[in-house]
């Protein structure tokens, strides 16, 4: 079987540095959130940042837009740091928090001409709003916007200022699948005009197919960093084998050659290895099967087992599931 690990190409390595940050650490109550974080975004890339419930993406993220003070480490922006002033500091990005709300009698147009005014030369409105499928609802307050359509809004408020950077948070919850493509076109247009993201995100297909490179964030620190398809294959996670979780399963594949790493995820147990490895190990398995009085486990269960041992390419979430504490439960059936 040939494996194809799907993901998208690095961006061009040689362009600038538009987002460096170095050694970031942060502590509420003494319980560290952030450990050490560093992260580099070139221009005209796309950088995802995945990583579990509390991970510390938003915080990182809260770090570099100035909106929390590190303890420990430094932040630059298109060659700007904190101390040139929040004014010019925050001209150097665009931010969509995860969670923002504005005046409830706020119009759209309102509330796009009234963020304009911060900028020298803004987005055109009209066209902004077209890019982002609000045209229709120019005119409509904020508070009868639905929620997809409010997070809309506030990536084109983050948009207004034409940023080097734009800083997202989860951009992607709460929109519909029309929706989510429209904002990747958007995304992907300006990263064609050097634009650089930077976006936390759950959406590991989504981080996968749209994004030149990950940060895997676990527990405060980066547990993997680089293109999907090298991490995969750095990580000897080039193919995947699913199948019940037995004992006998767990230390019949432990020992097959190309055997990287396993996790067991509700019942089912996920083994990886490099390329070749899967079909080695279903032809242990047959093997076993075979030899029944041999091994443990009855005829029945054998055949059982193997019946639902399933093979396939691997992903980011095989990645995040290896790489994290938590596991993580498939959201899409798995081959
Ligand atoms: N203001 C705060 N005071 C105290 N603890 C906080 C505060 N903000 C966040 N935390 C804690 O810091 C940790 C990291 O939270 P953070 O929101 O950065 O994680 P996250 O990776 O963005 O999570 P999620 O994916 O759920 O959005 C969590 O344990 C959270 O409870």
């Amino acid at each position: 079987m040939t494996v194809t690990v799907k993901g998208r190409q690095p961006a061009d390595s040689g362009a600038p540095v538009v987002l460096r940050a170095e050694g970031l650490y942060k502590s509420y109550d003494r319980k560290a959130v952030l450990s050490g974080v560093s992260v580099r975004v070139h221009a005209g890339e796309i950088v995802g940042l995945v990583g579990p419930n509390g991970a510390g993406k938003t915080t990182f993220l809260e770090c570099v837009e100035g909106i929390r003070r590190p303890d420990r480490g430094e932040v630059e922006i298109a060659g700007l740091s904190r101390s040139a002033g929040p004014a010019a500091y925050h001209l150097a990005f665009g931010a969509q928090l995860q969670e923002s709300s504005l005046a409830e009698r706020l119009r759209v147009a309102e509330a796009m001409e009234l963020f304009a005014g911060f900028y020298d030369d803004p987005w055109d409105i009209d066209d902004l709003l077209e890019q982002i499928g609000l045209t229709e609802h120019r005119r409509v307050f904020y508070r009868k916007l639905s929620g997809g359509q409010k997070r809309r809004l506030t990536l084109a408020l983050a948009l207004l200022g034409r940023p080097p950077v734009l800083l997202l948070d989860e951009p992607t919850t709460g929109l519909d699948p029309h929706a989510r493509l429209e904002m990747w076109g958007v995304l992907e247009k300006l990263t064609g005009s050097r634009t650089a993201v930077l976006l936390a995100t759950h959406d590991l297909h989504e981080a996968q197919s749209r994004c030149h490179r990950v940060y895997v964030l676990d527990g405060g620190r980066i547990a993997a960093d680089g293109p999907v398809a090298e991490l995969l294959g750095a990580a000897g996670l080039s193919t995947r084998l699913r199948l019940p979780d037995r004992p006998w399963v767990r230390e019949l594949l432990s020992g097959v050659p190309g055997w990287t790493t396993s996790r067991v995820v509700a019942g089912t147990y996920y083994a990886y290895g490099e390329h070749g490895f899967a079909e080695k190990a279903v032809a242990a398995l047959r093997a076993h099967v075979a030899a029944e009085d041999t091994g443990p486990g009855t005829a029945g269960e054998l055949q059982q087992v193997l019946a639902a041992a399933s093979t396939g390419p691997t992903d980011l979430e095989d990645l995040y599931l290896t790489r994290t504490g938590t596991p993580y439960e498939p959201r899409h059936a798995r081959d």
